[in-house]
């Protein structure tokens, strides 16, 4: 059985405003757990991408080193994006999609059992997330970002290919391809803060 941590979910910490700025928590223990969102975190991971439209995703670790995910933008603007793989589950392959931006400090929380991906709408972003597993690169998972049947409509302006990696470029099919998460019973709901 894998570890249930919530459904998909986007939470907008409360800013802290005065003179000098403002103040926020980006995670408690506690005030998450009260969301639903139970994992524990073991890793904190942060990337920066230079060119507007870097695409990284549609990854995954698979059982027994899946990750949820907590996800935030600290630079510049992406749209991220979470895609349901669980085995059986009635929204297979359907996503969710949010724009984190430093500036609205949106988080997406994206639980074990879906692909997860960002593109940058801008250059020189920042993106940091917490995850629930440590890395385990044989475990290292993904699916195509323009696979036919996600049909994820990727904010690209006409005539421009995202930057990716040999890696992503790579990445197979949803079609032919097993996924090894099993469907717990949580939905894919819309996402509301
Ligand atoms: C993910 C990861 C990578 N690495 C190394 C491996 C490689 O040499 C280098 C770059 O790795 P990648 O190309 O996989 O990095 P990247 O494409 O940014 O991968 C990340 O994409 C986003 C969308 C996710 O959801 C993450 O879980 C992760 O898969 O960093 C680590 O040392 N630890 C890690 O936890």
């Amino acid at each position: 059985m894998i570890a249930t941590d919530g459904p998909v979910r986007l939470i907008e910490p409360k800013r802290f405003g005065d003179a000098r700025g403002w103040f926020t928590e980006v995670y408690s223990e506690a005030a998450y757990d009260a969301l639903g969102i139970t994992c524990r975190f073991v890793q904190d991971n942060h990337s920066y991408s230079a060119p507007a439209f870097t695409l990284r995703g549609l990854h995954f670790q698979t059982p027994p080193f899946g990750q949820a995910k907590l996800v935030r933008c600290i630079r510049g603007r992406i749209l991220d994006i979470a895609v349901d793989v669980r085995r059986g589950s009635p929204t297979y392959g359907e996503s969710v999609a949010a724009e984190l931006t430093a500036e609205n400090g949106r988080q997406l929380f994206v639980p074990v059992g879906f692909a997860h991906g960002f593109v940058t709408l801008e250059p020189d972003c920042e993106v940091t997330y917490k995850v629930s597993a440590p890395y385990a690169p044989a475990n290292d998972g993904g699916i195509a970002w323009d696979d036919p049947d996600i049909a994820f409509d990727w904010p690209l302006p006409a005539g421009t290919t995202p930057e990716l990696s040999a890696k992503d470029a790579g990445l197979p099919r949803l079609a032919g391809w097993t996924s090894p998460f099993d469907y717990d019973g949580r939905p894919l709901t819309p996402l509301e803060i």
